[in-house]
């Protein structure tokens, strides 16, 4: 049995977590999880899956909790809550869910506590890469991705040496707007941002998706978790996201993982890792049945913000983690329709170009420099 703390519980990810423990019921228990404002929600899986130990957002979500549930369970909130969760002492395995930076600290904790991560939130990785993996390798604790790319990198590496991979080739759906030229994206509404033609997911993301920096945040993600320079990671277009990702080697042979998009094979295979558990769908891949896939080379003018996210990782120091920051505002302020989809970029942009790359940067500064940008960008809105 394998016991879980599952931050995000009730996001996109989170549920999908919850549905591949509910269809395993011999192998998986959750012990913990971390939501943020979805209350009723909570109540839910309280019902259903009886964890025990649930930090929440707001201190007053969590008074109320504590008041509807005396006994069975221990309550947590805020940050020192999704902290409690992340290294709750039953857990086996931490599966971060959370979106945004915030998702930082619970993962270098559970790490330090030696819990193996099986991580979603590549936030994470992009604002702090070089500390989360140089840690996890101190502790020898193994981080096994979520992120459909890098599971699909992760299956084609099993077996190989990393030294004879020539590159990573990333896919990329081209999101909500891959037909669409720069003019036309002058005038895009959030309601057709949020509409992704293969995934269902949550808001950032989809809206991350949409400028093309999910693909730019993936980027960085597959730098440091399978330790490649930006050079051997390319990224292609791929409409249809059946094949996740690919590694081509140094004779030449590419291998792909393929699969219909459904989040929840990646959920359960970095749960089960290294094995493969049966997974019961109806709607398995049948490639005759789909009869071809296309691939596009990456167009850098038209999605600016991948150029970013590369130019940010190549130099690396603070500048991946200032990318970061100012995306998780001016997609929020997006969101909230305080501002048009191109002003996103330009926002990023501006960021990065103001900003006084420090190399090398320690827990403090990534911090600081986090914080200071977000009040930047939260000042362009
Ligand atoms: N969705 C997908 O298919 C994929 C997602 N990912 C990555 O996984 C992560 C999660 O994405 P997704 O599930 O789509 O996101 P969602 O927005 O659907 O879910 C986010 C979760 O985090 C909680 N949350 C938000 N803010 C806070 C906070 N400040 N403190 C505590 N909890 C908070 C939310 O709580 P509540 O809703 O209760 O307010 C919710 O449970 C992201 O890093 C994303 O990039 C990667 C690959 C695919
Ligand atoms: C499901 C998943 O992993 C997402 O990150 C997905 O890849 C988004 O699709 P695109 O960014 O390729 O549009
Ligand atoms: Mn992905």
């Amino acid at each position: 049995m394998k016991y879980i703390s599952l931050l995000g519980a009730t996001g996109s990810i989170g549920i999908q977590t919850l549905d591949v423990i509910r269809n395993n019921p011999n192998h998986f228990k959750l012990v913990a999880i971390s939501a943020g404002k979805n209350i009723g929600l909570v109540r839910k899986i309280l019902h259903e899956f009886k964890p025990e130990f649930v930090s929440v957002q707001y201190k007053e979500d969590y008074e109320r909790l504590k008041i509807e549930y005396p006994q069975e369970i221990t309550f947590g909130y805020g940050a020192e809550g999704l902290m409690e969760a992340a290294v709750y002492h039953k857990s086996d395995v931490l599966l971060n869910a959370v979106i945004g930076s915030v998702g930082l600290f619970p993962t270098l904790q559970a790490i330090k506590a030696k819990k193996t991560i099986a991580l979603a939130n590549k936030e994470t990785l992009v604002t702090a890469g070089h500390l989360v993996m140089s840690i996890a390798k101190e502790n020898n604790v193994p981080i096994i991705p979520v992120d459909s790319e890098h599971s699909a990198i992760y299956q084609c590496l099993q077996g190989e040496k990393l030294s004879s991979v020539r590159r990573l080739i990333i896919t990329a759906s081209g999101g909500s707007f891959r037909d669409y030229s720069r003019e036309e994206l002058q005038n895009v509404t959030l309601e057709q941002a949020l509409n992704h033609p293969n995934w269902s997911m949550g808001s950032k993301i989809t809206i991350d998706s949409a400028t093309m920096m999910n693909k730019g945040l993936e980027v960085i993600e597959a730098h440091w978790l399978f330790d490649k320079p930006y050079e051997k990671i390319d990224v292609l277009l791929h409409r249809e996201s059946i094949i996740h990702s690919m590694v081509e080697y140094d004779d030449s042979s590419i291998i792909a993982q393929l699969g219909t998009p459904d989040m929840r094979v990646p959920i359960q295979y970095a749960l089960t890792y290294p094995e493969r558990y049966h997974f019961q769908t109806d709607n398995r891949l049948d490639l005759a049945k789909i009869g071809q896939l296309h691939f596009e080379e990456m167009d850098f003018k038209r999605f600016r913000c991948l150029e970013f996210a590369y130019e940010a990782g190549k130099r690396g120091g603070t500048l991946p983690t200032v990318l970061n920051a100012a995306n998780e505002v001016a997609v929020h302020a997006f969101l909230s329709g305080n501002i048009s989809f191109l002003a996103i970029e330009d926002m990023i942009e501006k960021a990065l170009t103001r900003h006084t790359y420090i190399k090398n940067p320690d827990l403090y500064t990534i911090q600081e420099v986090d914080a200071e940008t977000r009040g930047y960008v939260n000042s362009l809105v």
